[in-house]
């Protein structure tokens, strides 16, 4: 049920120098992975670092009503698993609230589970196409009923004796790809999933951790990934690190205020997430790494950003599987850049909480910033400073509303957004955060 209560109106207003060093809280898709891969395996796993955001814990209230034992010691989270094929059939529907990751790879797993289960969402995640992982997991032998279009409420048949899948990703999408990995750990054989370039692999790394067999290479511009299905998963602790999808907002406030400099402390850097920190530096931002180190399997570092008048980019195509929640708050920061950017081939931004293409466009209109969409490329004509001044529509996305807030830093007039109850999806204590590194972020 979608909640009455008013929604928070929060106006951004040009701010002072930001400065000082934050943590940002772990990463959203290494979350979602720990809890479902801590269900399917043998024995406790303890979870550190855990995003407690709106969609991980639909995640965790899934898992549970699947038959998992999920509990908090102190800071960590604590997983008791059922082994693969041991999750129980749910007694109700499955909520999966605003979560893209959490609805699709759980109807992954879901497929090759003997049991009858129902998925829904909110009014966001029921208009997302569900086709993708449909079309692949039916070849496990499962059966799907979708409401049309193939949206949720999805009901999903699953079965003892799935066939392993071989499929070919038409778009690259980390979710569709772990969707038929989660499906194939209870299928007989191997399976086979080619992307056409290469996304996160957090399912891939976290499937080895806790014991799978799983081998990767490169195929034309992208990756085979094989897994050999019904391994014995044993528990595993994960330390979850911050979410580099998060750190791009403090850095973005960062590179927007004149005489800021924040630190980020511990954020993930896996090179398949950092497209933007690419696109950044293209675009002259003073932007270094520290302490670089790998943790808990993943390389993390401290991101240091510091105030920078920036240059227009032209960011192509190929990078945005590496990127893809990064483009609004990227372009936010385009449009305060000096020249004309083009971020090509976004067309998979259309499928996001909202049309982030067509929303995006709209934050940055409505701020008095001259914007074009071609095709599925987004023209920015920054003029080295945003006018501000609008009321940004953020259409039940957490993404939108933060790159609007970080936008409203920077711009000669305070920027508004209609709704921020959504942040919490991703980024729960963003406003604390952010105000705490001087940020001017107020109820409106
Ligand atoms: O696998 C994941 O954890 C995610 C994959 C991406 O989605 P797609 O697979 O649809 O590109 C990304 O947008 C999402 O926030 C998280
Ligand atoms: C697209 C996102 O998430 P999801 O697909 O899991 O809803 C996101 O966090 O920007």
């Amino acid at each position: 049920m979608e909640s009455l209560t008013p929604r928070p109106h929060i106006s951004a207003r040009p701010a002072a120098p930001l400065t000082g060093s934050i943590g940002v809280p772990g990463d959203k898709s290494i979350s979602h992975r720990a809890l479902m891969f801590g269900a399917l395996a043998i024995g406790q796993t303890r979870i550190s670092g855990l995003l407690e955001g709106e969609d991980v814990l639909r995640t965790a209230g899934a898992m549970r009503a699947l038959g998992a034992e999920i509990s908090r010691d102190g800071a960590d989270w604590l997983v008791a698993g059922r082994g693969i094929g041991g999750l129980t059939e749910p007694a109700d529907v499955l909520d999966m609230g605003n979560s893209g990751t959490a609805a699709r790879l759980l109807a992954g797993i879901l497929a090759s589970h003997d049991l009858y289960a129902v998925m829904t969402g909110d009014a966001s995640l029921r208009k997302r196409p569900m086709a993708r992982v449909i079309e692949p997991l039916k070849g496990t032998g499962a059966q799907f009923f979708a409401r049309s279009g193939n949206r949720l409420p999805l009901t999903i048949i699953g079965t003892r004796e799935a066939m392993p899948l071989t499929y070919r990703l038409p778009v690259a999408s980390a979710q569709v790809k772990s969707a038929v990995l989660l499906a194939g750990l209870n299928a007989r054989g191997v399976t086979e999933v080619e992307e056409p370039e290469p996304t996160r692999d957090h399912s891939e790394n976290m499937l080895r951790h806790f014991g799978a067999q799983v081998s990767v290479e490169r195929a034309g511009k992208g990756r085979l990934i094989r897994l050999t299905g019904q391994p014995e998963l044993r528990a595993a602790d994960v330390v979850v690190p911050g979410d580099p999808s998060s750190a791009a907002f403090p850095i973005a406030a960062a590179l927007l205020v004149p005489g800021s400099k924040v630190t980020i402390t511990g954020a993930g850097l896996n090179p398949l997430r950092t497209g933007l920190f690419e696109s950044l530096r293209e675009m002259g931002a003073e932007l270094t790494i520290e302490n670089a180190r790998i943790e808990g399997g993943e390389p993390v570092g401290d991101i240091v950003a510091a105030y920078t008048e920036l240059r227009a980019v032209d960011v192509p195509a190929e990078r945005a599987p590496s990127m893809i929640d990064e483009y609004p708050i990227l372009a936010v920061l385009c449009a305060a850049a000096n020249g004309t950017s083009r971020l090509r081939g976004l067309s998979e931004l259309r499928v996001k909480e909202s049309d982030r293409l067509s929303a995006t466009a709209a934050l940055l209109r409505v701020n008095g910033v001259q914007v074009e969409i071609e095709g599925d490329d987004l023209i920015i004509h920054g003029t080295g400073s945003i006018p501000g001044g609008g009321l940004v529509e953020t259409h039940m996305d957490h993404r939108l509303a933060m790159s609007a807030l970080v936008l409203g830093q920077a711009s000669k007039e305070p920027a508004r957004i209609d709704d921020a109850s959504f942040i919490d999806t991703s980024f729960p204590g963003f406003l604390t955060l952010m105000r705490g590194l001087g940020a001017n972020m107020v109820a409106a």
